[in-house]
């Protein structure tokens, strides 16, 4: 496979997609087993990973088409347990190529590590005494982690705030922490544990916990896609989707599903990547708050002058390509090395996209025919699969029920007593 833009894709067996990605990506025979081969991971490093490791648990890696990010194609990794949610990326991404697919931009790999301090009688005076002291600190954190300080130059900054608690003022320090190509955690963690003392002498406090905050609000990626009125079924369908954003945008009930829509499309890929799924979670839901003073939806839609929509996506986005699980779970180095990236700004940028795609997806499903049709059409094998129908009987049970559009356990079940 040359390009990723392959119609009819999924009308491959598995193994013949396999090998088209591995074709596509460059991937050896053996970095390709590290997906296809069940088992690959509790071989050796299951045990490194976690506690009372026992085995592992597989879950379904698909591969999302079309995708043109920053005049890139992509082929994009996807790790997730729920149907329909690959198809939609894959058809998003198809929709946004006549504009050229997405564009994306990144604050930096910058993480803050939250040092608390408690027992201050003069906390702005103590702020400031902390500033007087900025190199000091900025010293004895880069003292703790040299390969992060050659590489980028480790903690950069140190901002303090006071905030009033039901226990009284705080003292909050922040270390602003450049983590490279980490996630950063562990990295930051330890700085903000090895400045502790020093905060103490200087503010006369008590230095409480010290720990990242998940609301890398300095840490964003950004994507962005024109998709064509005609493209997507005209005035109707954009001002459908422009109507369902409007909605998420001004009620949280709505905004929490129109995210976790936007969820289906990043999780999947930090999670391909052995990446932290929930501190990413944490930060796109917290920054919500931060950013616009209410849970909304993370995406902004409009039309533009020609009527075409056009969408926009900012995020944290906290991923590695070193450190953590990423650099020693073996499908996760495969799945990088499908994707392309050399950086974890390049995959945050990705993943941006992703998530801006899917939840296009979802709103032109919701806005058109429904949800359920496109979805359960792809669910059904799932479905059949619960009622006990396995090879040939599998696909005419599938069939049947779309066509009949009667997609249940039960109706599956009597098909194949009949069938
Ligand atoms: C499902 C589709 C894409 C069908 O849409 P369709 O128009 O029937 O698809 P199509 O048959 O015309 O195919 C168009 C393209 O879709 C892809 N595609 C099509 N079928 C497959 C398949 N079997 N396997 C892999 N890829 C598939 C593929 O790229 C294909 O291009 P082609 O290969 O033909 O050139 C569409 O209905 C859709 O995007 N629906 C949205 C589904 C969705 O969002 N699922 C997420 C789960 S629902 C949820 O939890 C989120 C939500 C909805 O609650 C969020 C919210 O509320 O906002
Ligand atoms: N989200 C959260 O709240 C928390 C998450 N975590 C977990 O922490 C892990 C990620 O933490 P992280 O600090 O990334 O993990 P690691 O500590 O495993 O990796 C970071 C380290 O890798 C080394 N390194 C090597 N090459 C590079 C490079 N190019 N760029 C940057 N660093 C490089 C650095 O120095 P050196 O070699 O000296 O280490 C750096 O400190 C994840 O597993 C996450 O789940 C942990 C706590 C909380």
């Amino acid at each position: 496979m040359k390009t990723n833009q392959y119609s009819g894709f999924h009308k491959l067996t598995m193994e013949q997609r396999a090998q088209e990605v591995a074709e596509f990506a460059g991937l050896t025979a053996e970095e390709l087993a590290h997906i296809t081969k069940p088992g690959a991971l509790s071989d050796n490093v299951a045990d490194k990973c976690i506690e009372n490791v026992i085995g592992t648990y597989q879950l379904p890696m698909g591969i999302a088409m079309n995708f043109v990010i920053d005049g890139q194609e992509r082929l994009i990794p996807m790790v997730v347990e729920e149907a329909s949610i690959v198809a939609a990326a894959s058809n998003a991404a198809k929709m946004a190529r006549p504009s050229g697919g997405f564009y994306t931009s990144y604050t930096g790999n910058i993480m803050i590590a939250q040092v608390q301090v408690v027992g201050v009688s003069n906390p702005h005076f103590a702020c400031h005494s902390i500033l007087h002291h900025k190199e000091e600190i900025l010293a004895a954190a880069n003292a703790k982690d040299p390969i992060l300080v050659k590489i980028t130059g480790g903690a950069k900054d140190v901002e303090v705030r006071v905030i009033d608690t039901l226990i009284g003022p705080m003292v909050i320090a922040h270390l602003i922490v450049d983590t490279g190509d980490a996630m950063g955690a562990n990295a930051v963690n330890t700085m903000a544990e090895a400045v502790a003392p020093l905060i103490e002498q200087i503010t006369h406090g008590t230095v409480k916990l010290r720990i990242l905050s998940n609301l890398a609000a300095y840490r964003l990626a950004r994507a962005t896609a024109t998709f064509y009125k005609d493209a997507i079924g005209g005035d109707s369908v954009v001002d459908g989707i422009i109507a369902a954003y409007a909605f998420a945008e001004a009620d949280p009930f709505r905004a929490a599903t129109s995210n976790k829509g936007i969820m289906n499309g990043m999780d999947p890929v930090v999670v391909a990547t052995g990446n932290d799924w929930r501190g990413m979670e944490a930060a796109a839901h917290s920054y919500m708050y931060y950013k616009y003073g209410k849970y909304t939806s993370m995406t902004r839609w409009e039309k533009d002058a020609d009527g075409n929509l056009t969408g926009a996506i900012e995020i944290p986005m906290m991923v590695g390509l070193v450190g953590g699980a990423t650099k020693i779970h073996p499908a996760a180095q495969a799945a990088i090395k499908i994707l392309g990236v050399k950086t974890a700004e390049e995959l945050a940028r990705i993943i941006a996209a992703v998530g801006l795609a899917q939840n296009f997806a979802a709103m032109r499903a919701l806005a058109t025919d429904g949800i359920q049709k496109g979805h359960m059409k792809l669910h059904a094998r799932n479905i059949a699969t619960v009622a006990g129908a396995t090879g040939d009987m599998l696909d005419k049970v599938v069939a049947r029920m779309v066509a009949d559009k009667k997609i249940s356990v039960e109706y599956a079940k009597e098909l194949i007593a009949k069938l």
